[in-house]
This record gives C-alpha cells, sequence and structure tokens, in this order.
C-alpha cells in the first residue's frame, strides 16, 4: 500500500565536462536529432506520472542555459537546476539536497543516457521499493580481464557474475544520503551511486535493464544514438 503511494524524486545529473567526447560544446548539449541530449532524458522522466520531481545538476556556467531549456521544452517537473561538483558523487550530493522533503524515493540518472525506457526505470523502481536499493544493468557479453600496467591479463573473474551497471539507480532516500555522508566522511569517491550505499553493509540489488540504455561517452556512440532514436521513432511510428 505505502508502496503505491511513494513519492518518487529524480536526480539528472549533467554537470559533466564530457572529456572522452573531446567536443567544444559538452556532449550533454549537443544535438540528437533536433534535440540536445539532455532534453531527449529529461522528457522521459517528466512523462511519467510516477515521478513528482526532478533536480537538473548542472557545470556552473550552465545553470541559466539549462534554466532556459527547462522552460522552452515545458519541463515542469524539473524543480530546480542546480550547480554540479567536480565529481559525478558531488553532483548527486547537490541534487539531493535539492529535492530535500519533496521526495520520499530518489533515483539517480545521467543525463547522457537518454534510451532508457518507461519499463526499465519502473522494473528499477518497483525492485528497490522491495529492497530500498536497486540499479539498472545488464549481464556482460565479453569475457572480461583483469589487466596490469604491464597490460598482462591478472585474473579472469567468472562472466556469470558480471553486470555492466547502468542508471537510473533508485534507493529510499535516507539510504542514499546516509551512504553518500559516510563516503564524503571518509574522502571515498565512487563511480557510481549503489557504491555509497554499499559501503554501508546494505544490499543493492539488480533489476535487469536494456543493452541499449547506453551512456553516450565517445564519439562512436554518436552514429548509434543516432540510429536508437530512428528506431524508437519508427516503433512509435512517429517518423518522418
Ligand atoms: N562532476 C560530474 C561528472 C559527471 N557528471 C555527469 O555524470 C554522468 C555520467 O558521467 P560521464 O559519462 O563520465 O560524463 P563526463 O564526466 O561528462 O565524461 P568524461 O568522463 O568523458 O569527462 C554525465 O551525465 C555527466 O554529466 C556530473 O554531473 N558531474
Ligand atoms: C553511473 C554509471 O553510469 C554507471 O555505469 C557510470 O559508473 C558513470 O561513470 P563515469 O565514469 O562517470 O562514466
Amino acid at each position: 500500500m505505502a508502496d503505491q503511494e511513494a513519492t518518487w524524486g529524480v536526480v539528472i545529473v549533467a554537470a559533466g565536462r564530457g572529456t572522452r567526447m573531446g567536443t567544444v560544446e559538452s556532449k550533454q548539449y549537443l544535438l540528437l536529432r533536433d534535440k540536445p541530449i539532455l532534453v531527449h532524458t529529461l522528457q522521459t522522466f517528466e512523462a511519467m506520472s510516477e515521478i513528482a520531481a526532478m533536480c537538473l545538476v548542472v557545470g556552473p556556467q550552465d545553470v541559466e542555459r539549462c534554466e532556459a531549456l527547462v522552460s522552452d521544452y515545458g519541463l515542469h517537473k524539473v524543480k530546480s537546476v542546480t550547480a554540479g561538483g567536480s565529481e559525478r558523487q558531488h553532483s548527486v550530493q547537490q541534487g539531493l539536497r535539492a529535492l530535500d522533503g519533496v521526495a520520499d524515493w530518489v533515483m539517480v540518472h545521467d543525463g547522457v543516457r537518454p534510451f532508457v525506457t518507461h519499463k526499465a526505470v519502473r522494473a528499477c523502481m518497483a525492485k528497490a521499493m522491495e529492497t530500498g536499493a536497486a540499479v539498472l544493468a545488464v549481464p556482460v557479453k565479453d569475457t572480461i580481464k583483469q589487466v596490469n600496467d604491464n597490460g598482462i591479463i591478472t585474473a579472469t573473474p567468472e562472466r556469470r557474475s558480471l553486470w555492466a551497471i547502468q542508471t537510473p539507480q533508485a534507493f529510499r532516500r535516507s539510504l542514499l544520503v546516509q551512504g553518500l555522508e559516510k563516503a564524503a566522511a571518509d574522502r571515498f569517491v565512487g563511480t557510481d551511486d549503489a557504491m555509497a550505499v554499499e559501503r554501508l553493509g546494505v544490499a543493492v540489488s539488480v533489476a535487469e535493464g536494456d543493452y541499449t540504455n547506453i551512456k553516450i561517452t565517445t564519439p562512436d556512440d554518436l552514429p548509434y544514438a543516432e540510429f536508437l532514436l530512428a528506431t524508437r521513432e519508427r516503433e512509435r511510428g512517429t517518423d518522418v
């Protein structure tokens, strides 16, 4: 019953510089068809009735332009546009503060993962409400090796236990806040949100997602992103 009435907030992190993409314009603002990648992402969450509020976290220099994007695209659930920090984890913390008192449950999502589906987001939310914490992920397809600085293989972890972790990552808000506070106190910086909660000794569940929920990271992701967008539009029958 309580689960049905849960209020969800979403932190969309988009304060990165996109170093690996190597473009002058940060990758979250590159156009995919006619819209910035970040707007595609925000619209996916805006359309979900379960979501009450979003906080968009961007570079300090981009706050004004993003407020304009939020207004131009009618993104009414974006209640604040906040300046992020030097690491993704610091940006998440800024976003969570902005959602204080707004939602008991939160998701963190990368602004550069525009292809997440409503079905996958709902699977992640449902799993989190069962367990307190859940992330979307897919089983890895390749054999993964650990390699040392001399280029020599040192270990081959069993593939059956390896998953590639995506976003959204969904948590009871108090749990994520506690995890991030401990991480800050310990000067620990993780590459995803689950790590902060794992460090509390709390189990984080995995909800199986889709291989198409890519994080646009390097230039070779762009043609694939165009292809995915065209495929989605064809499926929706809105191709022009
Ligand atoms: N200090 C940071 C770093 C990253 N991010 C966001 O976290 C997401 C995932 O990060 P990544 O793909 O690594 O983005 P960048 O940090 O921009 O890329 P790079 O590492 O190539 O510079 C992105 O939406 C990015 O904008 C953020 O909000 N604040
Ligand atoms: C959170 C994340 O998207 C999960 O795959 C990823 O860890 C972000 O890492 P990055 O170093 O910021 O690309």
